[in-house]
């Protein structure tokens, strides 16, 4: 059963809005220090990275363009299939360009593995990663991640635009829910 406001279905908060706030901030710092002599294309991956790309780029001072992809691995499940369809492709030419995956969360890490190849096959000048959550527990490809800013449990998170079933998006903390979310309605 979910309730009609959002936090009452948290179980514990594993990362603040402010937390995740000044980690970006740092991370932000780095990143221009990389890109400094050719701001990056910054692509997001929807849904849930829209959170983290709209944050991250506004504490950027580097003059970034923004493009999107939206990749489905996951469906209304919480584990990942591993077969990751394309449902919307760049708009932007990333030829002879430095582009930037930027991302929620890697779990298993075959959506990113996968997208990143992909990217790569289009001539691009360098494709890198940049994710602010990462589960290594489910890690299952050796993907090497560029900017990463927390590590997170084996538990299955929602918030800052990580969702369960579409829900928590727009929780502005990183939590756990509360274990009577996912017990199935009573008849
Ligand atoms: O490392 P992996 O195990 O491949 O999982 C990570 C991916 O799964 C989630 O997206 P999802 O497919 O649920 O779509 P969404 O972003 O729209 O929620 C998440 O946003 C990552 O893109
Ligand atoms: O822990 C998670 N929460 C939400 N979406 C996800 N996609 C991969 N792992 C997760
Ligand atoms: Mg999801």
């Amino acid at each position: 059963m979910q309730t009609d406001d959002i936090r009452d279905d948290v179980r514990e908060v594993l990362f603040t809005e402010q937390q995740l706030r000044e980690r970006l901030a740092e991370i932000a710092r780095e990143i221009e220090a990389e890109y400094a002599d050719e701001p990056p294309l910054l692509v997001g991956v929807l849904k849930g990275a829209v959170v983290v790309v709209s944050d991250l780029a506004r504490e950027l001072r580097l003059p970034v363009h923004m493009d999107w992809m939206a990749v489905s691995s996951y469906g209304s499940g919480t584990t990942s299939s591993g077969v990751v369809r394309i449902l919307k492709d760049l708009d932007a030419d990333i030829t002879g360009r430095r582009v930037l995956i930027v991302e929620d969360i890697i779990d298993s890490g075959l959506t990113l593995s996968w997208l990143k190849a992909n990217l790569e096959s289009r001539g691009p000048a360098s494709v890198d990663i940049c994710t602010l959550f990462r589960k290594p527990a489910r890690l299952k490809s050796d993907i090497e991640l560029k900017f990463v800013g927390f590590d997170v449990p084996d538990e299955f998170v929602v918030g800052y635009g990580l969702d369960y079933d579409e829900r928590y998006r727009n929780l502005r903390d990183l939590v756990v829910l509360q274990p009577h979310v996912y017990a199935p309605a009573e008849a």
